[in-house]
C-alpha cells in the first residue's frame, strides 16, 4: 500500500472507497480502477483533441518570453543556460539532418498570429485569422477573445501590449514525443521551486510574491496535515513541507513527458519511431513512485473535468460555426459523463479546509504555478516548450477549477479562458496517453523481462516476444541448454558394439553427468541471485499498488528419467 500523505484523507467511506492493495496515495481511485476509466474516457479525449478546431489549437507566447532565472538570464538577456540551448549530440554531424535535435524541436505546421481586437472587428468573425491555419480551420473555434488574468488564475499575465498575444500553432502537428533535447537543468530549477521555505530564484515581482511569507505556509500546510495524518503514516520533511502535493504534480508531469519520449522515440540507426524500452526502464519502471505520481496527476485532472459539466453544457466554444459548436460541446459532455461514472477520484474538500490558513497556502501555491510557468520560457526545444507551457496552464486550470469552483453554482464561477480550457483538456490528454503507453509497455517488458536482466539487447523485443517461453526458459534453470544428450550422442547400444565400445560410452555418460551436476551447483548463486532480484521487485511493486509483474522464473525438474 503507498500511502505517503492525507492530504486528502476521505472525510468518509463512501466518499473514497479504498482499495488497500492498490489504491493511488492522495487520490480515491486505485490503480486498475483509473485503467480501466481511461480505457473508457480516452477515446473521447482523442476525439476531442484530434478533430476538433476548438481543442486542436492553442495560442501562446512562445518566442518572445524571456527566461527569468537570473542566473541564466544575466549574462546574455536571454536564457544563457546550456540546457536551454537545443542539445546538440557529440555525432550530430553523423547523422542525417532530419534526426539531428534541432530539427526535431522545431515547431511545425502553419501558424497564425493574433489580431488585435480592432483587426479581429475588421475581419469580422468567421475569419479572424484570414485563412492562416488551413482553409478548412473553424477560425470562430480557434481565436481567443478573452484573455485577461484575475487574481484567483494559476496562471502567467500575458504582456498587454498587442505584439504580445502570441501565435496560434496546431498540437496536431507537433506531437509531444522525443525530440534529443536535455533539459535536466530546467527540470532541477522546476523542482526546486517546490522548496517553499526556501527563497525563490526567480526575479521580478513574482518572485517578492512568492516569498513574502514562505514559512507561513509551510506552517499552514503543516497543521493541515498533521491534523490528518493517522500518527505514523505521514514522514513529515521539516524544511518543504509543501512539496507534499506540489511536487507530486510536478513529478506526474515529467512522468508524462518521459513517457511519452520513450514510447515515441527515434532509433538514431534505423530512422524509425517506437518504443524504447531501456529508455522506459531507466526512466519509469525503476521508479514507482514517479508513476504514482502520473496516476495521481490523472486523478486531479480527471476530477477537474468532471467539475465543469455544468459549466460546459452553456459554454459557446465556436461562436461562428453551430455545426462545429455542437459536435464539439456533444463530445466534452460524452467526456465529461464518462468520466463522472466513477464515484469520486479525487476529493479536494479535503484539503485547504482550515479558513484561517487556506488563504495564504492557495496563495503561496499560485506564487509556485506561476513561476513554474515562467521557468517554461527556459526550455530550449520549441515543442518542448509548447507542451511544456501547456502542460502547466492544465495544472494551474485544474487547480484553479478543484480549489476556486462550486460544482453546483455555474453563473458566479468565475470564467474560463479558451486557453485553459484547451490546456486542462490537452494536458490531460496527455496523462491519459502516458497511462496507455505505460500499460503497453509494461506488457512489452513483460514479454522480455529475462532478456533484459541477461541480455544487452532490451530494445528489441518483438523477437523474444514471440515465444514467451523462450523468455521464460533463461532464467529457469536451463537444464536444456546445457543439453546433456543431443540426438546424435544419445547412448545406443547396438548389437555389434564391442564391450569396450559400450563401457567407453558408459563411462563418457557418467562423465557427462558429473560435469553437468558440477555446472548446476556453480550456477546456483547467479540464478538465486536473479531469482530473488525479480521476487523482490514483484514485492516492492505489490507494496506500491502497482500491478504485479508476471513471475519470469519457473522450476523445471530436467532432465526426466526417460531422458536418461
Ligand atoms: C518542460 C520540459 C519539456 C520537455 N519536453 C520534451 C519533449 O517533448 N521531448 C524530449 O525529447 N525532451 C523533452 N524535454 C527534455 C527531457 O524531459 C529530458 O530532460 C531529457 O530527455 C534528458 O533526460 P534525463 O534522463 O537526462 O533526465 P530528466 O528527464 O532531464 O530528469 C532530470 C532529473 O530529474 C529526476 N527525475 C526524472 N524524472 C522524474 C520524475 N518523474 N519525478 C521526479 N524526479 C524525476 C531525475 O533525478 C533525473 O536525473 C523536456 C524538458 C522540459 C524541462
Amino acid at each position: 500500500k503507498a500511502t505517503t500523505s492525507t492530504l486528502s484523507k476521505p472525510s468518509s467511506a463512501e466518499v473514497c472507497a479504498i482499495d488497500p492493495t492498490a489504491i493511488v496515495s492522495d487520490a480515491c481511485a486505485s490503480y486498475s480502477a483509473l485503467d480501466t476509466l481511461n480505457r473508457a474516457v480516452s477515446p473521447y479525449l482523442k476525439s476531442i483533441t484530434q478533430s476538433t478546431d476548438f481543442f486542436a489549437y492553442y495560442r501562446l507566447n512562445l518566442f518572445d518570453q524571456q527566461c527569468p532565472v537570473r542566473a541564466w538570464d544575466d549574462e546574455t538577456g536571454t536564457c544563457g543556460n546550456i540546457a536551454c540551448k537545443v542539445d546538440t549530440l557529440e555525432d550530430e554531424k553523423d547523422i542525417p539532418v532530419i534526426w539531428r535535435a534541432e530539427e526535431l524541436s522545431k515547431l511545425e505546421g502553419p501558424k497564425a498570429a493574433h489580431p488585435g481586437r480592432q483587426l479581429q472587428k475588421e475581419r469580422g468573425e468567421q475569419r479572424p485569422l484570414q485563412g492562416d491555419l488551413g482553409e478548412d480551420v473553424g477560425e470562430s473555434c480557434v481565436v481567443e477573445y478573452d484573455d485577461e488574468c484575475d487574481d484567483r488564475d494559476y496562471c502567467v499575465p500575458e504582456d498587454e501590449s498587442a505584439t504580445a498575444k502570441g501565435d496560434y500553432v496546431s498540437l496536431v502537428d507537433n506531437p509531444e514525443r522525443f525530440t534529443g533535447y536535455a533539459g535536466s537543468a530546467v527540470w532541477d530549477a522546476i523542482y526546486k521551486e517546490n522548496c517553499f521555505s526556501k527563497e525563490s530564484q526567480l526575479s521580478g515581482p513574482t518572485a517578492k510574491a512568492a516569498s513574502l511569507n514562505p514559512f507561513q505556509a509551510a506552517n499552514d500546510l503543516r497543521t493541515i496535515i498533521q491534523k490528518n495524518a493517522p500518527s505514523n503514516d505521514l514522514e513529515l520533511d521539516d524544511e518543504c513541507l509543501e512539496k507534499r502535493v506540489f511536487y507530486r504534480i510536478v513529478s506526474g508531469m515529467h512522468a508524462s513527458v518521459s513517457t511519452h519520449i520513450c514510447f515515441d522515440y527515434l532509433n538514431k540507426t534505423t530512422g524509425k519511431w517506437g518504443p524504447n524500452l531501456e529508455c522506459y526502464r531507466d526512466r519509469l519502471a525503476t521508479h514507482p513512485e514517479r508513476v504514482s505520481n502520473l496516476y495521481f496527476d490523472y486523478a486531479i485532472l480527471l476530477r477537474a473535468v468532471t467539475k465543469l459539466r455544468t459549466y460546459l453544457k452553456n459554454y459557446t466554444f465556436c461562436s461562428g460555426d453551430a455545426s462545429q459548436n455542437r459536435d464539439t460541446k456533444n463530445k466534452i459532455l460524452q467526456l465529461a459523463n464518462t468520466a463522472a461514472t466513477y464515484p469520486r477520484i479525487f476529493d479536494e474538500n479535503t484539503m485547504f479546509q482550515d479558513p484561517d490558513v487556506s488563504g495564504d497556502l492557495k496563495e503561496d501555491f499560485r506564487n509556485r504555478f506561476r513561476n513554474v510557468s515562467r521557468l517554461m520560457d527556459c526550455v530550449g526545444c520549441d515543442k518542448c516548450r509548447l507542451w511544456g507551457k501547456l502542460q502547466t496552464v492544465g495544472y494551474g486550470t485544474a487547480l484553479k477549477v478543484l480549489f476556486e469552483y462550486d460544482e453546483l453554482k455555474n453563473g458566479e464561477n468565475p470564467p474560463l479562458r479558451r486557453t485553459e480550457l484547451v490546456a486542462l483538456v490537452n494536458t490531460l490528454d496527455r496523462v491519459s496517453s502516458s497511462l496507455t503507453a505505460l500499460n503497453k509497455m509494461r506488457d512489452m517488458v513483460a514479454e522480455t523481462t529475462i532478456p533484459s536482466i541477461s541480455e544487452p539487447d532490451r530494445q528489441e523485443p518483438s523477437a523474444k516476444m514471440k515465444d514467451h517461453s523462450e523468455a521464460k526458459g533463461a532464467i529457469a534453470p536451463d537444464f536444456e541448454s546445457d543439453a546433456l544428450f543431443d540426438e546424435e550422442e544419445e547412448p545406443n547400444f547396438h548389437s555389434d558394439q564391442t564391450i569396450g565400445e559400450i563401457f567407453r560410452d558408459e563411462w563418457n555418460l557418467v562423465w557427462r553427468t558429473y560435469i553437468y551436476v558440477l555446472k548446476s551447483w556453480i550456477s546456483i548463486p547467479p540464478k538465486m541471485f536473479r531469482i530473488i532480484v525479480i521476487e523482490l521487485s514483484r514485492l516492492w511493486s505489490f507494496w506500491l499498488g502497482l500491478p504485479i509483474p508476471e513471475r519470469s522464473w519457473e522450476f523445471q525438474w530436467r532432465p526426466q528419467k526417460d531422458e536418461l
